[in-house]
């Protein structure tokens, strides 16, 4: 057993076993202390916060780089899912093993096709997808479709008003081949992966995305419950860790994604073995609920009152020091952050480790020739 002093968030105990090194305690002169590790070994439901380029995808970056890195017979429990917004850890692919998934439309090389069980969206993703209101003619006419038992969007087009605006909507859904009635997310449930799923290419197109993640999410609760229930001294569907970055584009208002996301998994997750990464550059954006239910916040350098605010809000009585003046100690430089965590009932200004994958999230440099 090594004797090097360590910090672990989210564990009371000391024990070397199922956790993350993240980085190291940052002292007031700058010097890098003990490291600082995360439990994996139960839930929880992680936010990393900060403002743009202090280093929020770097973090989680360094995250899934120490879950490819677990020795097996840990790794094995879970599954890890990356909600990939903006492209950048999909350079990941193939690094200890992580796989790419990208929507048929938006697959660049290498990457495995994502799509989506077109049964796992709801009568109520339906609606937002299309942009439709449940309550109306075209709602109910959908509604009426989607009675008839499993179907195909290009199923729906047939049972739905010819020739309506409703049966053009489907049409373009159908057109996407993002949906297929024969699809299933037992790829991205396999024992001990990693799956990046690249949805970069819907950039400008939020419903798409929020339906994806609504699905995903929905569907990996149900399936977690399910196996709760059954878990008998093994492990027949693995426990999820799932990571989404940028996750205000998720919560920020009321989506489909956003309800599943604060319902199912922050409010519910525990039990059912499910476990929640936010990163975003707007805390106050994702709503004093996801807040208030995160057992560690990281926290890198904020400087927008209003995200100011929604932390100091939620400051546990336990942490003394206003956030701002915590957030002070952080300087100028990226990758430190502030630490929160629930379990110990600390708080420590830590240093983010360096990455040993290539970070996609750089700023492109200018090109003076
Ligand atoms: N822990 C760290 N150690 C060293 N460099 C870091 C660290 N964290 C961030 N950086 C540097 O800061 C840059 C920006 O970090 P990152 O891409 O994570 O920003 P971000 O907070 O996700 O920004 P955005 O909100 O725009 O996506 C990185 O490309 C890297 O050069």
């Amino acid at each position: 057993m090594s004797c090097e002093k360590r910090y672990l968030l989210g564990r009371r105990d000391g024990g070397e076993d199922g956790v993350l090194y993240v980085g190291r305690y940052l002292a007031l002169d700058g010097s890098q202390g003990a490291g600082v590790y995360l439990d994996v070994l139960k839930p929880h439901a992680a936010l990393i916060c900060g403002k743009r380029g202090y280093g929020k995808s770097y973090t989680m970056g360094v995250i899934i780089e120490e879950f490819a890195r677990l020795p097996l017979a840990i790794r094995k429990n879970f599954c890890v899912i990356v909600v990939d917004t903006m492209g950048v850890f999909a350079c990941m692919k193939g690094w200890e093993g992580i796989r790419v998934f990208a929507p048929p439309a938006h697959r660049r090389e290498g990457a495995l096709p994502l799509e989506i069980p077109s049964c796992s969206l709801s009568f109520y993703d339906y609606c937002e997808l299309l942009g439709i209101e449940p309550l109306s003619e075209h709602g109910a006419d959908l509604m009426g479709a989607m009675d008839n038992g499993p179907f195909e969007v290009e199923g729906l087009v047939k049972r739905v008003k010819p020739g309506s605006t409703l049966s053009g909507l489907l049409r373009m859904v159908a057109s996407w081949g993002l949906f297929s009635g024969s699809a299933t997310f037992d790829a991205l449930l396999k024992p001990g992966s990693i799956s990046i799923l690249d949805l970069s290419g819907y950039g400008h197109e939020p419903r798409i995305r929020s339906a994806i993640v609504a699905s995903l999410a929905r569907a990996l609760y149900d399936i977690r419950v399910e196996a709760r229930r059954a878990e008998n001294g093994k492990r027949e569907k693995p426990l999820v860790w799932l990571l989404i970055d940028e996750a205000h584009m998720f919560m920020d208002g009321d989506t489909r994604a956003g309800r599943v996301l604060t319902n199912e998994w922050l409010r519910q997750g525990r039990q059912p073995g499910l476990s929640l990464v936010l990163a975003t550059q707007r805390p106050s954006a994702l709503g004093k609920e996801v807040l208030s239910q995160a057992d560690v916040i990281v926290c890198h350098r904020l400087t927008l009152r209003d995200d100011l605010e929604a932390l100091e809000s939620a400051r546990p009585t336990y942490v003394k020091e206003p956030i701002q003046e915590a957030m002070a100690r952080l300087g100028a430089g990226r990758g430190a952050a502030i630490v929160v965590d629930d379990t110990t009932e600390s708080c420590h200004v830590i240093k983010i480790r360096p990455r040993e994958s290539e970070h996609g999230g750089g700023e492109p440099v200018v090109y003076l020739d």
